[in-house]
């Protein structure tokens, strides 16, 4: 069963086009691995997968309330403690618990210290920890293992796996080999044409 899929798809940053033509879906148990050089638009595409900025053009097929989405910034809050950090987003997402998500992202020893005083890489775990809290299908990552350590990788890598095992889908973007079974899809064919002229556009301007 497809859980997100797109169709004809151009995104942009800015007002311009930066990928176009994007076709793909991404069903249930399966997870999408996004490529491309820096600045090649991933995380535009990402964005828009999760329903934060419109396409430009083309369709996004996906419910968004399914889908949960971490991006670079880490959104803890600081003067919470990890405990309650995790507890404010279970109770947003509708209240699963956050007993597994803290034992597996290896952050129960330091559950009751303010997120604000972690380092960078136990915030990022605490960030991915919050996925688990989510109980939501599809998960949308941009860049997840920045700041981790090859252990906190290891633990990441098999949160995805056990997501998708449990019927979940992902589309995550990342330069690294995560050492699961993967769909690649390499956005490099996709760059927008930059001549790409809006049938709306008043040509009186060229
Ligand atoms: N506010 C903006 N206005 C116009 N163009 C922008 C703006 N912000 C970013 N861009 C450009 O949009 C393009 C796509 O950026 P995006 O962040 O989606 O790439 P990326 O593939 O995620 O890169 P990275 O791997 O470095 O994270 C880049 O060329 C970037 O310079």
């Amino acid at each position: 069963m497809s859980l997100i899929s797109v169709k004809d798809l151009t995104v942009s940053r800015g007002g311009m086009p930066v990928l176009e033509g994007l076709e793909f879906s991404v069903s249930s148990g399966e997870v999408l691995v996004l490529r491309g050089p820096n600045g090649s638009g991933k995380t535009t595409l990402l964005r828009t997968l999760a329903g934060l900025q419109p396409p430009y053009a083309g369709v996004v097929s996906v419910d968004p309330d399914t889908v949960a989405y971490a991006a670079h910034a880490d959104g803890v809050k600081a003067t919470l403690s990890v405990a309650e950090n995790l507890a404010f987003w279970a109770g947003v997402y509708g209240g699963q618990e956050i007993a597994e998500a803290l034992l597996h992202f290896n952050l129960d020893a330091l559950r009751d210290r303010p997120a604000g005083n972690l380092s960078a890489g136990q915030k990022r775990r605490l960030g991915l920890a919050r996925l688990m809290v989510t109980g939501r299908p599809v998960w949308v990552l941009d860049e997840p293992t920045v700041s981790l350590d090859a252990a906190s990788v290891a633990l990441f890598a098999s949160a995805v796996k056990a997501h998708v095992a449990a019927g979940g889908a992902a589309v995550i973007a990342t330069h690294i080999d995560l050492g699961f079974e993967e769909r690649v899809f390499d956005v490099g064919p996709y760059k927008a044409r930059m001549d790409v002229v809006r049938d709306d556009f008043d040509e009186a301007f060229l």
